[in-house]
């Protein structure tokens, strides 16, 4: 039912409209830095900060310079921080075994950032794309992405970096089961208090393009990820995967992309009422940097305003590589 407002000119909208402090008085939603999680990627080495190209603005940073930025998100009032590894290609191998080294580049930085930020969340990606020489977020055979073999894999590596202390695991990886058998294993190894945060609506999408340049994932790819990642056509299949990781165990669903993506985003909370979140990926990050470095838009007002339209849709937070820029900002 509409709301019920007089005819014109007892009723003109633009009243409510004519100045910033009954704008602000009357806004629905509002931005602030404790709805961002960060995402953040890390490199090999000391002191080093390493530019990607697709992503103007966003570096890979080494474990120090990232226990910087934690510091600095924890300052801004930023919640969270999301790591993400440059993966040597010399350890990337078909098993993908680099996912549960406990001294791998995510762990390592999630102990030294839980040590010298304790208040700041931390939260890992569960997949084997980062690590895997197939850049495949399963383990690959005969051109097939294999499913319950590689939820073996997955718990291994959840387990890895519960023990590292992350305190929100994301598995990415949209295998069927993966959130019941990472929960299980969280049950029986006393990490009952640890999060998941489940990409439950994980497109197949050309939006990832520059996180795979971040990741060293470019040249790794053998073929797409349609098998596993959903198709863009579908809405009523979103219900249906973050309905079967809610009853799995997952604490809060994300949808992925982001902009794109709204309408699921909006019917997934209405549905479930849970916490939900999204992920204004990499190559949303790149048209936004892309147009305002030319002058086209204005970036920073283009960065506000796509923010503010998740929260329009119902989102509870966003992870967004402009989280320390607009965090600054806001
Ligand atoms: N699992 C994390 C991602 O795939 C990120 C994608 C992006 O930013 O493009
Ligand atoms: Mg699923």
């Amino acid at each position: 039912m509409p709301p019920i407002t007089a005819p014109f000119p007892l009723s003109r909208p633009r009243r409510l409209r004519q100045s910033g402090w009954i704008r602000d008085m009357v806004a629905e939603v509002s931005l602030s830095p404790s709805d961002l999680i960060w995402p953040i990627f890390l490199v090999d080495g000391q002191d080093m900060r390493v530019p990607i190209a697709s992503m103007p603005g966003v570096e890979r940073l080494s474990v120090d310079l990232a226990v910087e930025a934690a510091r600095e998100a924890a300052d801004l009032g930023i919640p969270c921080v999301a790591l993400f590894p440059y993966t040597d290609p010399a350890r990337k191998t078909p098993g993908a075994e680099e996912a549960w080294n406990p001294a791998n580049l995510v762990n390592t930085a999630t102990r030294a950032i839980k040590a010298a930020v304790p208040g700041l969340g931390v939260m890992l990606d569960v997949a084997l794309d980062p690590y895997n020489s197939d850049g495949h977020d399963g383990i690959l055979r005969d051109g097939m992405v294999l499913n319950d073999e590689t939820l073996v894999a997955l718990e291994r590596q959840a387990l890895a970096q519960a023990e590292a202390g992350a305190d929100i695991l994301g598995p990415s990886d949209m295998m069927d089961g993966r959130i019941g058998v990472i929960r299980q294993a969280l049950e029986s190894h006393e990490f009952q208090d640890t999060m998941i945060l489940s990409y439950a609506a994980k497109y197949a999408s050309a939006y990832y393009g520059p996180f795979r340049d971040a990741v060293g994932a470019t040249g790794m790819l053998k073929g797409d990820k349609k098998t596993y990642q959903m198709d863009p056509r579908n809405t009523d299949e979103a219900l249906r995967e973050v309905a079967i990781d809610l009853a799995e165990g997952a604490d809060m669903v994300m949808v992925k992309p982001g902009l794109a993506y709204l309408d699921i985003c909006a019917r997934v909370k209405e549905k479930f009422g849970v916490p939900t979140f999204a992920y204004q990926v990499s190559g949303e990050y790149a048209m936004i940097a892309a147009a305002g470095a030319n002058g086209w838009i204005d970036q920073d007002r283009v960065m506000l305003e796509s923010l503010t339209a998740f929260r329009r849709a119902g989102c509870d937070g966003i992870l967004t590589y402009f989280a320390p820029t607009v965090a600054r900002m806001i």
